[in-house]
């Protein structure tokens, strides 16, 4: 008799992938600085929201870093549409385990609580056990990893996991080889990325 196949194990990022981090960086620097120059979410080039900033002008690095870092930023972010639904419906697949894996700021004083907040009030108690904080994502061991920053580095020079890469508006205009592959938003296909990975 063969043993049973090993379940599909998903991890999720959180900031970009569920939680509208971008929306709510530039909603709150129109708020708190509405005389300064900003960029609008078509504009955004880059993972780094600071070094964009910082190429506007050199002190609106620490400007729009003061928003991110404010007490509050982090839990008061908007689901990404889609997602929590998205998310219930993969924690209730058969044979597949889903975990949330979130990389902190370094000054992450209200970030990592915040972050444990947020999931426990949009996903529930039970997901905050789901919760993998790290600043290494490459050591973390998984079939398939939906994240919307474009390169992915760390320690494990070859990760376990597959990258999609999750749409934002930093990286609409990134140029993909052919053997990567994205998924646009949470009403893309993400079911056949899963199933094609089952397969695999
Ligand atoms: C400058 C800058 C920082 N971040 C932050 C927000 C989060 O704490 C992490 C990203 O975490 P993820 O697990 O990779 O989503 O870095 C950011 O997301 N964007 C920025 O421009
Ligand atoms: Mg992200």
């Amino acid at each position: 008799m063969g043993s049973a196949a090993a379940p599909l194990r998903v991890l999720l990022d959180m900031d970009g992938v569920l939680a509208d981090f971008e929306g709510a960086v530039l909603r709150e620097f129109r708020a708190r600085f509405p005389a300064e120059p900003r960029l609008e979410l078509a504009e955004r080039r880059g993972f780094s929201v600071r070094e964009q900033y910082r190429s506007l002008r050199e002190d609106l690095a620490a400007k729009v870093a003061s928003v991110y870092e404010s007490p509050g930023f982090f839990l008061d972010l908007d689901p990404i549409p889609g997602a929590l639904e998205a998310v219930q419906e993969m924690l209730h697949m058969q044979d597949t385990e889903v975990f949330i894996c979130t990389s902190p700021l370094r000054k992450y004083e209200h970030c990592i609580v915040e972050k444990y907040k947020w999931v426990e009030k949009h996903l529930g108690p039970e997901f905050v056990e789901r919760i993998i904080l790290t600043r290494d994502k490459t050591v973390v061991a998984a079939d398939l990893l939906f994240d919307d920053k474009d390169t992915i580095q760390g320690a494990e020079p070859n990760p376990s996991w597959e990258h999609i890469l999750f749409t934002c508006c930093h990286n609409r205009h990134v140029q993909l080889p052919a053997s990567r592959r994205r998924l646009r938003s949470w009403a893309d296909d993400w079911r056949a990325i899963l199933e094609s990975k089952r397969r695999q």
